[in-house]
């Protein structure tokens, strides 16, 4: 069972991790953009012809990817100057997919991140994708695993959705570590609008040997 008290989603104070302010080659400023015209093109209705403004998106994408390192260079940036944060699918300033939430951690380890949904997340009507949710809390518990010291991968992740989580509305996504048994890891969290509570989560999470950490020495070139 998930015990969503030390969820409670008025719980406040603590610091911000996960916020990386160095934006030097400007990466996160031209992701913003991104983002804006992403959010702006789901359910795209526009009063103007796209055709130049095509045009004209279409010689940017030419200019960066001919600009652009291999993806093979990029995927290493990723696992060896410590950049997964900025790159993470949730929280990550110059991924594209990311909303990006920002997590605040609370004296006890939860972490506690509040966001507003776009239109790009939507699954039914009014409400977050369900896929999306399960990722909101993948991220969360994975996060909050790493900052109290033992992280892994997901086993697995059980997901109980027990109200609607709005899209165009503030949500609240807290996530803690609840237990640790050798390279076991379990984590909880919970999803609220307002007081609601919309879903709640419980992940189990395993450290990682072989395949996985091969990967990450290949990748860092070491
Ligand atoms: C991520 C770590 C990297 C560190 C990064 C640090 C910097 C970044 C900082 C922070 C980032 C945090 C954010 C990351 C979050 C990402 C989350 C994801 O999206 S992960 C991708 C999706 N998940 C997979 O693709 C796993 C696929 N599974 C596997 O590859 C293997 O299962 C693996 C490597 C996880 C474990 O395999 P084995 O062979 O080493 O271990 P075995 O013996 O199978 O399992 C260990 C124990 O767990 C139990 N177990 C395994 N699966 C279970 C399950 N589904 N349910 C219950 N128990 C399970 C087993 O019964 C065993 O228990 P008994 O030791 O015998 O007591």
């Amino acid at each position: 069972m998930v015990e969503t008290g030390p969820l409670d989603p008025s719980r406040g104070g603590g610091g911000r991790i996960d916020r990386v302010d160095d934006d030097e080659a400007g990466l996160f400023a031209l992701v913003d953009q991104v983002r804006r015209i992403r959010a702006l093109t789901t359910g795209g209705l526009f009063d103007t012809d796209l055709d130049p403004l095509t045009a004209q998106l279409r010689e940017v994408a030419d200019r960066l990817e001919a600009a652009s390192a291999s993806t093979e260079r990029r995927q290493a940036v990723t696992w060896s100057t410590g950049d997964y944060v900025t790159n993470c699918p949730v929280v990550g300033r110059s991924n594209v997919l990311a909303p990006p939430i920002a997590f605040d951690i609370l004296d006890d380890g939860t972490l506690r991140g509040e966001v507003t949904l776009g239109l790009e997340y939507q699954g039914p009507p009014a409400c977050v994708h369900g896929g999306m949710v399960a990722l909101l809390f993948d991220v969360v518990l994975g996060r909050a695993n790493f900052h109290a010291g033992a992280t892994g991968m997901t086993v697995y992740l059980d997901v109980d959705y027990r109200s609607p989580t709005p899209v165009l509305e503030p949500i609240v996504v807290t996530g803690r570590q609840v237990r640790v048994e050798g390279r076991k890891i379990w984590a909880q969290g919970a999803i609220h609008a307002g007081d609601r509570l919309c879903a709640t989560a419980e992940g189990m999470f395993v450290e990682p040997g072989g395949l996985l950490l091969e990967n990450r020495r290949r990748l860092a070139g070491g």
